[in-house]
């Protein structure tokens, strides 16, 4: 049975060691909310199961944030998905080495289809795949690259068996403009999969409107900039979507 409240997956993102946020995932817009370890702890403390957690030098190419990310992980009681820069065995086999619950992979997802596929049938539920879209186009490499169509690639990834997807509308990223319900519609539609919805969320009415998804597919959703913000309290995000 998938569950019937959605999972609430509050975001740390590093950037050269410190949690940031950007603004439409892009480089150069960061706000810097300081220690990693201490903003995924606040987030445990105040009752996240979930953690989402990116690696963004990794996803940009400006280096990695690696060991201190594997520090978090361990340090943590809950369960973590974890981004940024996995895209070969190397960095796949170091990403769950952290003890991570699931990995969530952007780029090798659109560039390297037949690793894609061999590693989800190697690690089943522990590979997610993020599909980070501007309108329908998938956008990879720190999401500065066009990387194919949206609903081919999810046929794809579906026929290969991939367990869920994280689905990021990169317009509405760290904007706190209200996530974009039409295009989680439309990828629920398209698959039977479950679907993490993030980006935009502002507001507990923004998280009542995607539990409301919850029966349509969408199983949990990243809340970023708005926790950071203080636009809400976690304790009142849970409570929220609690059904
Ligand atoms: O989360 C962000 O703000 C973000 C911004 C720009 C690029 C990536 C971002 N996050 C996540 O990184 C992974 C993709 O990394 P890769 O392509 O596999 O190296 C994905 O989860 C994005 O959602």
């Amino acid at each position: 049975m998938p569950p019937s409240t959605l999972e609430l997956l509050p975001a740390v993102d590093v950037r050269d060691g410190q949690a940031v946020r950007l603004v439409h995932g892009e480089s150069g817009t960061e706000t810097s909310y300081g220690d990693p370890l201490q903003a995924a702890v606040t987030w445990q403390e105040a009752g996240a199961e979930w953690l989402h957690l990116v690696d963004l030098d990794a996803a940009f190419g400006t280096g990695d944030n690696r060991e201190q990310i594997a520090g978090v992980v361990r340090a943590m009681d809950i369960k973590v998905e974890l981004s940024g820069g996995i895209r070969d065995d190397a960095s796949l086999a170091a990403a769950l080495a952290t003890g991570c619950t699931r990995v969530n992979l952007g780029t090798a997802a659109l560039e390297s289809p037949q690793w894609v596929a061999r590693i989800i049938a190697e690690h089943g539920d522990r590979i997610a795949v993020g599909l980070d879209v501007r309108g329908t186009t998938l956008r990879g490499r720190g999401w500065t690259r066009d990387g194919g169509d949206l609903y081919e690639t999810l046929e794809r990834l579906d026929r290969e068996g991939c367990a869920r997807y994280v689905v990021t509308d990169i317009a509405k990223d760290g904007t706190l403009q209200g996530p974009n319900l039409q295009l989680l519609k439309e990828v629920c539609a398209a698959t039977d999969r479950p679907v993490v919805a993030s980006g935009g969320v502002s507001s507990l009415a923004d998280l009542r409107a995607l539990a409301d998804l919850v029966p349509a597919g969408v199983e949990g959703a990243i809340v970023g900039k708005a926790l950071y913000a203080k636009a809400f309290t976690l304790q009142e995000a849970l409570a929220a979507v609690a059904r």
